[in-house]
């Protein structure tokens, strides 16, 4: 359960107090998500979430999350709408952490997604990156390719004892990544966390995008690279190029791929499962004492790791031009 700061009742109802959206009838901690701690309001407006910004997320970015949203909304994207205070203020502080309100999403998770998934996903991507076209602000992604080292010196001494010769494989990836990185793609606004966890869907139907908070300025095709990775490998860590294909083609008939793209998404998609496998080796190695969250593999996306190692060109990833 991802909840880092406790909130008590009276610190609640003093921070709604700023707010038009009723009284409070409810709220409770959500089990899901792992970076900021949220909660489920209900209150006799209706739905939100309350997050309260944890450790990874700078106080200084929030105006880009807060921002993004409100545009995306703004632009008919099924995503959390902020909540404005009488004050017409998005962000507050709570228990001495920045916290925003959003509008809550109906819709499920898929925890084991299949072709018409990803398919969805991929349109859904690419109409993401239309709505962001001309959003005003910009923020560099905080974990592309020059934060991979950095991280991996707080865990490296500790990395084998996770993964025998984790250590060794990580560097060799380091030193293949810094080299090869692709520059000048085409670039604009990505979620870069589009996991299962963060789409809904009613039905069959993709009902919204949640979880903007690595949401940064960067290439369009290392937004595709996250999701092949965190969909459409199977249980048994297995690529499905099935899914894969279905993804791609449901962003080109949105968003057709330039050729540059194209020629990088096997590196992007190498570095996409490195910035996860880091991120979740620090999680892994440093569990914040007392708090409720279950940290994430980092194995999961070192076997990912492997398959992208020996992808040859973007045909392995399922694209077929
Ligand atoms: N706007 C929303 N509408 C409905 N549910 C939400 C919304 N935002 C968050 N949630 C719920 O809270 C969980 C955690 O949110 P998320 O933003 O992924 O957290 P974190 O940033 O901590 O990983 C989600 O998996 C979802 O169940
Ligand atoms: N998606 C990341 C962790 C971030 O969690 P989220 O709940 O914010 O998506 C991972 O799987 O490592």
């Amino acid at each position: 359960m991802a909840v880092y700061t406790e909130v008590s009742d009276a610190a609640l109802g003093a921070f709604l107090s700023a707010y038009e959206i009723g009284g409070l009838l409810s709220y409770k901690g959500i089990a899901e998500g792992v970076e900021n701690s949220n909660f489920f309001l209900h209150t006799t407006a209706g739905s939100y979430i309350l997050t309260l910004y944890e450790k990874r997320v700078r106080a200084d970015d929030l105006p880009f999350f807060i921002g993004l949203m409100e545009h995306l909304s703004a632009r008919g994207l099924a995503c959390p709408q902020p909540v404005r205070d009488r004050a017409g203020t998005a962000l507050g502080r709570l228990c001495g952490r920045p916290a925003a309100i959003v509008s809550f999403l109906e819709g499920v998770s898929v925890k084991a997604p299949g072709v018409d998934h990803c398919r969805e996903l991929g349109r859904a991507l690419a109409r993401l990156h239309a709505a962001g076209a001309d959003f005003a602000m910009i923020r560099e992604n905080s974990l592309s390719v020059a934060a991979w080292r950095p991280l991996f010196e707080q865990a490296e001494a500790q990395a084998d004892s996770v993964s025998p010769g984790l250590a060794a494989r990580t560097r060799d990836d380091l030193a293949v990544l810094e080299a090869g990185w692709p520059a000048g793609l085409p670039r604009g606004v990505i979620h870069a966390d589009l996991f299962t966890d963060n789409v809904f869907f009613i039905g069959d139907a993709l009902s919204g995008l949640i979880d903007f908070y690595f949401a940064c300025t960067d290439a369009f095709a290392y937004d595709l690279a996250v999701c092949l990775n965190a969909w459409c490998f199977d249980a048994d860590g297995r690529f499905d190029r099935a899914m894969a294909a279905a993804l791609i083609a449901g962003y080109e008939a949105e968003r057709p791929l330039e050729p540059a793209e194209v020629a990088a998404l096997p590196i992007l998609c190498r570095g996409a499962a490195l910035r996860f496998m880091l991120t979740r080796l620090v999680d892994w190695l440093n569990v914040p004492p007392g708090a409720l969250v279950k940290p994430k593999d980092p194995r999961e996306y070192d076997r990912r790791l492997t398959f992208h190692r020996q992808a040859r060109d973007a045909r392995d990833y399922g694209w077929w031009g």
